[in-house]
């Protein structure tokens, strides 16, 4: 090793000796997989897993948690899901930090947040429903956060990019947000990206879905839904008491589509491939091109849909995953604040879930 390798591991930040965490995962899919793998890393060693579940079976025996295997294994074996169990083993941990880790987008799971935090247990979450849910789900996890609950909500916009602590931090310093746009979905940056009519949209969104970067239901992305709720995170961090129905809300999901299952959806998915195919042509004549943008201005009016954007526009600059938040607030006013990199995809979202984790010892 050189010297400078030896000196940077000597200085790499390690958890302190007397601290370590119980924790329970819930979601073992593209997510929760990943993170799997991280409690595996060295950086995760202060961290134990005594619980994980998927939405039908779960695992507190502790060899059968260190089975590199568990998630495959989980898939046939286990216990029926219940979560008294999972809580049970966190108690019996004997932990002094206790930690459920929602990487599920399980809205009666989220429901349940604000139950754990009240009964001490720390909560880090991928899961938008209940932070980008109804407002006043909102308003009963700021008052169990107001109580000493600790919520760790970095996966939930931009999956992981310091978009709320920014935000955090300026209102902390007395800045107030006024303006917020960018793109806020990884999987609709990644099809917009790429799309230039030379490959029908379905198949890239197959792609998009194949790498991990679209919601379990595709259609959640497609919708507008999975953007409108980062919207409704971010709006509600930096003050504005929104209203999920104070976002207007473009879909991208044909109406026959809307209704089917995932797997009819899935089988037709060749119908999308008509109309954009016609908004990217006429976009491409006028020398634009398209976006999915989420906007909120200084009125609270938000609105988050397909634009099509001039050549040159900041929503064109982006690659592969790419997310684009730009904050304009009351002192950085003359230019926005931007925050700008991957926002979908299985290791940077784990990685903020155990950033989350760490951040509690
Ligand atoms: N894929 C990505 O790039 C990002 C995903 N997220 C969020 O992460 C969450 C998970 O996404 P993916 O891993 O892609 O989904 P996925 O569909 O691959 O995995 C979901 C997992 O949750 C489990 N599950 C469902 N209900 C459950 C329940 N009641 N109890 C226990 N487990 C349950 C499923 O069995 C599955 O293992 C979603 O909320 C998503 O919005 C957030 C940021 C980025
Ligand atoms: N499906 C989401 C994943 C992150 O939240 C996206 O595409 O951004």
């Amino acid at each position: 090793m050189s010297a400078v390798l030896a000196a940077e591991a000597a200085s790499a930040p390690k958890p302190r000796a007397s601290s370590s965490a119980a924790v329970v995962l819930l979601g073992t899919g593209v997510v929760g997989g990943a993170f799997l793998k991280l409690l595996n890393t060295p950086a995760a060693a202060a961290l134990r897993l005594v619980g994980a579940a998927n939405s039908r079976r779960q695992q507190t025996d502790p060899a059968q948690l260190a089975d590199r295997a568990l998630r495959e294994k989980l898939r046939g074996q286990g216990d029926a899901r219940d979560d008294a169990a999972l809580l049970a083993a966190l108690d019996a941990s004997g932990a002094a930090v206790r930690v459920i880790v929602d990487a599920t987008a399980s809205a009666p799971l989220a429901s349940r947040h604000v139950e754990w935090l009240a009964r001490g247990y720390h909560v880090v979450t991928a899961n938008k429903a209940l932070a980008g849910g109804d407002l006043p789900g909102w308003r009963a996890l700021q008052g169990a956060v107001a109580q000493g609950g600790r919520y760790g909500d970095s996966a939930t916009v931009g999956a992981g990019l310091p978009v709320l602590s920014t935000l955090r931090r300026l209102r902390g310093c007395g800045d107030a947000l006024l303006t917020l746009e960018g793109v806020f979905s990884g999987s609709l940056s990644y099809l917009f990206n790429q799309y230039d009519g030379s490959r029908p949209f379905s198949a890239l969104l197959l792609e998009a879905r194949e790498r991990g970067y679209t919601e379990p239901d595709p259609r959640s992305d497609l919708s507008g839904e999975d953007v409108a709720r980062k919207l409704l995170i971010l709006a509600r961090n930096a003050g504005f008491a929104l209203r999920p129905d104070e976002v207007e809300v473009e879909s991208l999901v044909p109406e026959p589509l809307r209704g089917v299952d995932v797997d009819a959806f899935l089988a037709r998915l060749a119908e999308l491939d008509e109309p954009l195919a016609a908004r990217h042509a006429a976009a491409k004549a006028r020398g634009g091109a398209l976006r999915f943008l989420a906007r909120l201005n200084q009125r609270g009016r938000a609105r988050v849909g397909l634009v099509e954007v001039p050549a040159g526009h900041p929503a064109t600059r982006l690659y592969g995953t790419d997310n684009q938040f730009a904050l304009t607030t009351t002192r950085y006013n003359t230019q926005p604040l931007v925050i700008q990199g991957p926002g979908a995809g299985p290791e940077v979202t784990a990685q903020a879930l155990l950033g989350d984790v760490l951040a509690l010892l």
